[in-house]
């Protein structure tokens, strides 16, 4: 069953969630009185799809239907969640609130903000329990962290029921226990902000050696590791102990002027517009926007390969989509096993997509499957794994820059040691190419082939029966130079 969720205020922020929810599946009605909103919400969407689907290996749902609405009671009817991302002003969102519980009573509302409380957002509501902080961080479609904020007002079933939507559409609820202002992470990214006013206003850095500062080292890190593991590392073998013994008394030391606020008038704000643009204005937004998505695809896919931070919850959005969407498995259809999409780095001088991705998109397919029937990472830890002994790739048409690929795969036959199968990799309705491959299953210690584990052929013996009815490829068994027909 379709769900509805309703954004009410479409700009950065509420075109990011409609985007998430869209994207997974959920119908979505917006809200905002302004006469952008639908041109803004459109950008950020194309934007959206384009970089969501590159992070999933699994399909992802058909996109749900978007509606803009011409009031908070049009929009709100008959959604099972609400997300208010309107201006960062509380009376402002005291009358949204009123408004939606007017009409929706009973619906978790989530708010975006950014600096308020949830007791400060629940002040005067016809049913605070239902308010809560739902803080999302910039692109929402790709960035997992919500920091989910209750009050003591808000019933445990109410937020735990929360969190379990927002883990549905791949974010990560980061239970915040105590209400505070900014809550977390926006308590740590103003003392970063506040110092580096501080360095260009008294001119000891301009905004773009600020950036590279922090792009060029510890942003990486933090990225990956965060703060606390990324200093337990730099204590060196002695650890965490060491590192505070060493650099704890600096905080002594008047390095920062963390508790000091410059003074935030126009010249101030020239000062900093202005590096700002000498150092970013070559670009538009949009193209900023597609920038980071970009980099940020390749980083957190890399994440998603070692299992790691970000990664892992990519990994397990993934594993909740495919548990979902292999229910039918042994129905007797090619099965659908990863969805890829073609970026920059996969275009060789030919302008498609290079050769060597079709065995990576080939390998991300018969990956899936493995894990589809047990042989996933705890079985490879165990000792045991299959090994590709052979591959025939054909090349059937063109991939380009941004295609959506989906790569589907066919047991041709299968027995305790052997699993010869059949990839198509699919841009829509068409096969780009065709991958056959035998694969065997081997003992890694021991360097031999050997029977697979029973619970792995229990899964796969029947796949490879059902698949028994489908039409045998036409390529298959091909060989290379062989006259078609
Ligand atoms: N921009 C950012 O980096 C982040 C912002 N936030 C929070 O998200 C919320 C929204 O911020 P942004 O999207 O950045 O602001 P924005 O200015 O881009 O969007 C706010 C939208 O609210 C709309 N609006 C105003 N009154 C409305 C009403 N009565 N009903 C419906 N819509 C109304 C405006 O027309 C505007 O489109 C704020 O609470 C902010 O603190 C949270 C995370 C990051
Ligand atoms: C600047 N900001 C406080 C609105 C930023 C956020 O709230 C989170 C983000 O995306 O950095």
């Amino acid at each position: 069953m379709t769900r509805k969720a309703a954004i009410i205020g479409g700009g950065v922020i509420g075109g990011g969630w409609a985007a998430r929810f869209l994207l997974n599946g959920w119908d979505v009605a917006v809200f905002d009185p302004d006469p952008q909103a639908e041109r803004k919400i459109g950008e950020v969407l194309a934007n959206a799809r384009a970089a969501l689907p590159a992070l999933s290996d699994v399909p992802m749902p058909a996109e749900g239907r978007l509606s803009f609405a011409g009031t908070i009671t049009e929009a709100v009817e008959g959604a099972q969640y609400i997300q208010e991302s309107v201006s960062e002003r509380l009376e402002l969102k005291h009358r949204v609130f009123a408004q939606i519980q007017q009409v929706a009573p009973g619906v978790l509302i989530g708010s975006s903000t950014s600096g308020f409380k949830p007791s400060q957002l629940q002040e005067n509501a016809a049913d605070p329990g239902n308010i809560f902080v739902a803080h999302p961080f910039n692109p929402v479609y790709l960035l997992p962290l919500a920091e989910v904020v209750p009050s003591p007002a808000n019933p445990p079933q109410a937020i735990e029921q929360a969190k379990e939507i927002l883990r549905e559409i791949g974010m990560f609820p980061l239970h915040i226990r105590k209400e505070i202002d900014a809550h977390i992470a926006d308590r740590f990214l103003e003392a970063v902000w506040r110092e580096a006013l501080w360095l260009v206003k008294d001119g000891i850095a301009t905004t773009e050696e600020i950036d590279e500062a922090i792009r060029m080292g510890f942003g990486l890190r933090w990225g990956q590791m965060g703060l606390f593991e990324t200093y337990r590392v730099a204590g060196g073998e002695a650890g965490m102990k060491h590192f505070m013994a060493q650099f704890g008394p600096c905080l002594q030391w008047p390095w920062t002027k963390l508790t000091d606020v410059p003074e935030f008038n126009d010249e101030l704000v020239d000062l900093i517009a202005g590096q700002s643009d000498a150092q970013s204005g070559a670009y538009t937004i949009r193209e900023l926007e597609r920038i980071r998505d970009s980099n940020l695809i390749g980083f957190m896919r890399a994440l998603k390969d070692r299992n790691w931070g970000a990664g892992r919850v990519l990994r397990e959005h993934d594993e909740r989509r495919r548990a979902a969407f292999h229910d039918g498995e042994a129905t007797g259809a090619p099965l659908v096993m990863a969805q890829m999409q073609v970026l920059s780095g996969w275009i060789d001088y030919n302008g498609h997509m290079t050769e060597s991705r079709y065995l990576f998109a080939a390998s991300e397919t018969s990956d899936a499957f493995l894990r589809l029937i047990g042989s996933d990472m705890d079985y490879v830890a165990s000792g045991f794994s299959y090994y590709t002994a052979e591959s025939h790739i054909m090349h059937l048409g063109e991939a380009k820059l941004g295609d959506r690929l989906t790569g589907t795969l066919q047991v041709l036959a299968a027995d305790e040691k052997r699993l010869h199968i059949f990839i198509r990799i699919m841009k829509g309705e068409e096969a780009v190419a065709t991958i056959e491959q035998m694969l065997l299953h081997v003992d890694m210690k021991a360097g031999r082939t050997v029977a697979a584990g029973p619970h792995v052929l229990d899964r796969l013996i029947p796949i490879a029966r059902a698949h028994q009815a489908l039409p045998r490829p036409e390529a298959a068994g091909r060989f290379t130079g062989q006259r078609k027909g």
